[in-house]
């Protein structure tokens, strides 16, 4: 396991005050660190994880939810067939015609680029504290010490249930100032219509998977999921280094817009593929826990994004997860006899504490969390 706090400082330290789980604070500022000859060894990956570079790009249709929104029941059972080969195949798939406004998403962009734009120190007041999933991060160095991703993330967190509310823009203005209200604003709006995105792709893959098609849709109705913004600065030594190392997301879906530049790659078919930016796309993956909630029918996909030498990368990704505590079971109809419950009952918050602390997510992550679920339960008093 490699969730130690960093000692390696990159840069001269700033006048931070830590807590006492950071052991020292990483300064992730590319300006600086294209200075040194060599990249430096914390961000090498090794040849397994970098090697076999997309030489394709994926050729699956982009899913059209037009349909689902006219009520075109026809629409519906061609798109809801696309998306189960997708799932069963590898766990992705995008989607167009999707209702959220270009301005929108353009606007949210904007919003995270002036974000990252602000100087190191700032974002660093708000980083992200050792066990937490929200705040900036620069290179996750809080949490490993090798192998790490050359991005920087702002993160932070969605409730469902709160309609139309402001927690979003609250927060925002509680960790920024008051300055930042506009930038709340818009990245409250972005959530909600991720939110609403979510639940009408959840309502797909009932109907996909033959489930009662009200059940995933009702079970994250009151879901906390995790907005954040992706920055991948250029890196001179892209070829050695990656912007996100290959995973499968730990949560349930993942909902991400990226911006023209390219680099996120998904593991199909035996190799590694492009999946080619579309503005009027989001890319949409099966995580974990929602492979759990299928049974293990739908796949998590395997990714990663991979930097270039000359320009820097950009995406929005929501983060669909329901509320904490609720207890993660497929429906009944997909646990039946000639097909046993392959998961035991567990909750976001269990499988989130694992990622955050005790393991690197990988494509084994549910197999090993539900070994470590089951330890921790015998060894409990
Ligand atoms: C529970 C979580 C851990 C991560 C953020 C949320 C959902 C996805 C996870 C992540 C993206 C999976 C890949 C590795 C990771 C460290 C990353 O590169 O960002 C993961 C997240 C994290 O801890 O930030
Ligand atoms: O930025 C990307 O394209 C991928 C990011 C990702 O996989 C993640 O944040 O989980
Ligand atoms: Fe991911």
């Amino acid at each position: 396991m490699d969730s130690s706090a960093s000692t390696l400082i990159l840069c001269p330290p700033l006048n931070l005050k830590t807590t006492p789980r950071e052991k020292g604070v990483l300064v992730f500022d590319p300006s600086l660190l294209e200075k040194q000859s060599n990249l430096p060894t914390q961000f090498l990956w090794p040849h397994e994880d970098i090697a076999y570079a997309a030489q394709d790009e994926l050729k699956d249709p982009p899913i059209n939810l037009n349909g689902f929104f006219n009520g075109d029941q026809e629409a519906i059972n061609f798109a809801t067939k696309q998306i189960k080969i997708a799932c069963l195949n590898h766990g992705f798939f995008q989607v167009i015609n999707h209702g959220v406004d270009a301005s929108l998403i353009r606007a949210t962009h904007e919003q995270m680029d002036a974000f990252f734009k602000l100087p190191v120190s700032e974002k660093l007041a708000i980083r992200r504290k050792p066990g937490g999933l929200c705040g900036y991060s620069g290179a996750h160095a809080h949490r490993f010490s090798s192998k790490l991703p050359w991005k920087e993330t702002f993160s932070f967190t969605h409730k469902h249930a709160n309609g139309k509310g402001i927690d979003v823009v609250n927060h925002i203005k509680s960790v920024l100032g008051k300055e930042f209200e506009q930038a709340g604003g818009v990245y409250q709006k972005y959530c909600e219509a991720m939110k609403n995105l979510s639940l009408v792709i959840l309502e797909m893959l009932a109907i996909s998977l033959g489930v009662d098609r009200l059940y995933y849709r009702e079970f994250f109705e009151d879901g906390s999921s995790i907005m954040r913004g992706n920055n991948y600065p250029p890196c001179k030594e892209a070829g050695l280094t990656l912007g996100t190392g290959p995973h499968s997301d730990p949560n349930s879906l993942t909902i991400l817009h990226q911006d023209q530049v390219g680099g996120l790659e998904i593991f199909s078919d035996n190799k590694w593929q492009a999946v080619k930016p579309r503005s009027d796309a989001f890319v949409v993956n099966i995580g974990d826990t929602f492979m759990a909630l299928s049974n293990g029918r739908y796949k998590s996909c395997l990714h990663r994004a991979v930097v270039n030498e000359e320009r820097v990368r950009r995406s929005l990704v929501y983060f669909v997860n329901p509320q904490e505590d609720k207890v993660i079971r497929a429906p009944q109809d997909l646990m039946q006899r000639e097909e046993p419950r392959l998961y035991p009952d567990f909750t976001w918050s269990d499988l989130r504490e694992f990622t955050q602390n005790h393991y690197r997510a990988d494509t084994t992550t549910l197999q090993n969390f539900v070994h470590w679920l089951i330890s921790e339960k015998n060894t409990q008093p």
